[in-house]
């Protein structure tokens, strides 16, 4: 954590107001530093640091003991006491090891779980403002609760953040007796809830929140602040008006992020928005001839699709285009227009497609995010597109959208007064982290050597064989009395994988965006023997299925994933449901030559090579695709980094124009 940073926190606890800003975010966005100094600083912070864990963890153990003997009341007071004294020093480490080993008994008493001494370096990580980069199944959930009590009890608003619904209120749930037993309230904020309910949940010691809602409430608050000013509601009140609402966060003061890298890195990619419908005054008719026409036009003659959706029309296709329109009339006739048109069209119809990009539910186009698997109900697409969407699919076209606030990832967490993450799998992007986020990645060993083991993986010559094969080894595991985890990337493909099942006649339950109300239950019963769970990414990230005896005796979970993802990190995180706390486990890779990674990132002599390979077993597969993959992950970087300087490009063009940007 700067310097800066440790006062500002330090104010804080003693409750003093601090300036809260962008924080170094914009100094490291300057195009003239250099990218030699980036790696400086990345070099610097890896070099080792004087050790100080082990007499960290001596400190907290040599406390267990007095902890084990006391009362609980005694526990809780010894606590307020660690707080007071946190707001004169901060948080020492003679201070973490004390708190911890209360919070460690407290835990034991009321979860039934003593945290590891991992768990507890993990806390000590967090709270120094670090990211923890522990493996996948080490526990999180639990060292998570380390440095929520120690904040909370401090009197700072602490949000727990984590990548969806489900795992905000299974984590709130797990945890509450912990938290009830040291007075602490716990709230969770969930995608239904109403403004007073998600008010109400902020106000608590601490709140269990999503990425996407915590950001989606700050920007309301934005909005309702900047609409009713400060001195406005001053006035206001003066005049014995009614008082203005309060705003639904209680400040930013310290963020925990669960699977950091998808937070801060995969969802960062895009700006979140609040956006407004306007009435549509483009005639519906207009998206209808557009989709006609986009349905008309051929690829190679009238248009081109590039390797990363980008898609334009030759010379000859905008003729065509021009031609097929001659008796639209009105907005067709301008150019500019007729180009854009027919260009959204094509995006739409050979872009974007059904139960891959976004299901049809209540007759309404809903989004599904890729990398989490969700639908994001309340998004929609920008400049027209979504319209085309809903034109192709027959739905009913919904206005165009306005925005009213947007923020992207990087600003918004860079107002955190203390920032702090967890992730299973952080190396890759550890220096983009520490870039945008100024987070240093400490890495936390295991409890328990982990037992996961690769077999070899298999790469099929045709998307229908990748389906048999899957659904016979799944069978052939299941029989020797495993829990099987299939993993897939879309929902078509779980629907078609599930369809191969079922002519198998193989029983297996399905987890996905269409078969998401059961999420918990299904997750529930996916490691009893003989089970086999189809997913798509709604399993890949903090699902815990807890195995039963048997399973694990027989050789723990099997976990199969049927397409490599563009990033490394997804796959790994995916392999992680097996094989933790030093359970068993195994993972295979069952794919297709023709996969969108391999399509899109191969190079032509190394997709010859693949094909090369294709119908027998693979030992190597998995370090040509990590090659891929690097590639890819390289390509989204930049996608990011554009992002960014966009996202500064904007909130300095308004700034000029005298408009304020929250
Ligand atoms: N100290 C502990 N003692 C006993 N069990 C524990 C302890 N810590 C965690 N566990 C158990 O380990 C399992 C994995 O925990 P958790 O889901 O929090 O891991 P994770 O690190 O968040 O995994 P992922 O990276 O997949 O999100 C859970 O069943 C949890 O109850």
């Amino acid at each position: 954590m700067s310097s800066q940073r440790v006062s500002d926190v330090r104010a804080l606890l003693a409750g003093r107001d601090v300036q809260v800003g962008d924080g170094p975010y914009l100094e490291r966005l300057d195009p003239k530093r250099s990218v030699w100094e980036d790696h400086l600083r990345a070099w610097l912070d890896q070099l080792p640091r004087i050790d100080r864990t082990g007499a960290f963890l001596e400190a907290a153990n040599a406390c267990e003991a007095e902890a084990h003997a006391s009362s609980d009341s005694t526990l809780r007071e010894r606590l307020h006491h660690i707080a007071q004294q946190m707001h004169r020093h901060g948080f020492t480490d003679p201070l973490l090891a004390l708190a911890f080993a209360q919070i460690r008994e407290a835990s034991r008493r009321t979860l039934g779980m003593r945290h590891h001494d991992v768990q507890l370096l993990a806390g000590r990580a967090l709270m120094q403002g670090r990211l923890a980069e522990m493996a996948t199944g080490e526990g999180k959930t639990l060292a998570a609760t380390l440095a929520a009590v120690t904040a909370a009890i401090t009197g700072a608003a602490v949000h727990v953040v984590t990548v969806n619904d489900y795992l905000a209120e299974r984590d709130a749930e797990h945890n509450a007796p912990l938290f009830a037993f040291l007075d602490l309230s716990v709230g969770v904020v969930l995608q239904d809830m109403d403004i007073a309910k998600r008010r109400d949940a902020y106000a608590c010691n601490i709140a269990y929140v999503s990425n996407k809602e915590l950001t989606f409430d700050y920007l309301k608050d934005c909005i309702a602040l900047g609409e009713a000013s400060r001195t406005h509601q001053q006035l206001r009140e003066l005049a014995g008006g009614r008082h203005a609402e309060a705003p639904i966060l209680r400040g930013l003061h310290i963020a925990i992020i669960d699977e950091a890298d998808s937070v801060l890195i995969d969802e960062a990619s895009t700006p979140l928005i609040i956006s407004e419908t306007l009435p549509d005054d483009l005639e519906p008719a207009i998206y209808t001839q557009a989709i006609e026409l986009a349905r008309t036009l051929q690829r190679g003659a009238d248009f081109e699709l590039g390797a990363h959706r980008d898609i334009w029309l030759t010379a000859a296709g905008k003729q065509r285009v021009r031609e097929l329109t001659s008796e639209h009339g009105g907005l067709w006739r301008s150019a500019l227009w007729r180009d854009e048109f027919a260009q959204k069209a094509l995006s739409a119809v050979n872009c974007f497609q059904r139960d891959q990009h976004y299901i049809l539910a209540e007759d309404k186009v809903q989004i599904v995010d890729e990398s989490t698997g969700r639908v994001m109900p309340d998004r929609t697409w920008e400049r027209g597109l979504h319209q085309m969407i809903e034109s192709k699919e027959g739905c009913q076209i919904t206005g165009q959208r306005r925005t009213l606030a947007q923020i992207t990832y990087q600003r918004f967490f860079g107002r955190y007064l203390h920032l702090c993450g967890m992730t299973g799998t952080a190396q890759e992007v550890a220096k983009e982290i520490k870039r945008s986020y100024d987070l240093s990645v400490t890495r936390i060993p295991t409890h328990r050597p982990s037992k996961r083991k690769p077999l070899a993986d298999h790469l099929c010559r045709h998307d229908e064989q990748r389906w048999i094969d899957v659904a016979h080894r799944a069978a052939a595991m299941a029989a020797q009395g495993r829990a099987v985890l299939i993993g897939t990337r879309s929902v078509e493909a779980s629907e078609r994988l599930s369809a191969e099942l079922i002519r198998n006649e193989v029983a297996h339950t399905v987890l996905n965006a269409r078969q998401d109300q059961t999420e918990a239950e299904t997750v529930a019963q996916a490691g009893q023997a003989g089970r086999i769970m189809v997913a798509t990414n709604m399993a890949g990230r903090g699902t815990d299925i807890k195995l039963a005896d048997a399973v694990r005796e027989a050789g723990g979970l099997h976990v199969i994933l049927t397409e490599f993802h563009e990033s490394a990190r997804v796959d790994r995180q995916l392999f992680g449901r097996c094989a933790r706390q030093g359970d068993p486990g195994t993972t295979e890779a069952i794919v297709n030559i023709d996969d969108e990674l391999f399509r899109r990132f191969a190079p032509v002599a190394l997709r010859w090579l693949l094909r090369a390979l294709a119908g027998k077993q693979q030992r190597n597969l998995r370090r040509i695709v990590a090659w891929i993959q690097n590639r890819a992950e390289r390509h989204y970087r930049k996608q990011r980094l554009d992002t960014m300087r966009r996202d500064e490009q904007w909130r300095r063009a308004l700034g000029f124009v005298g408009k304020t940007r929250k």
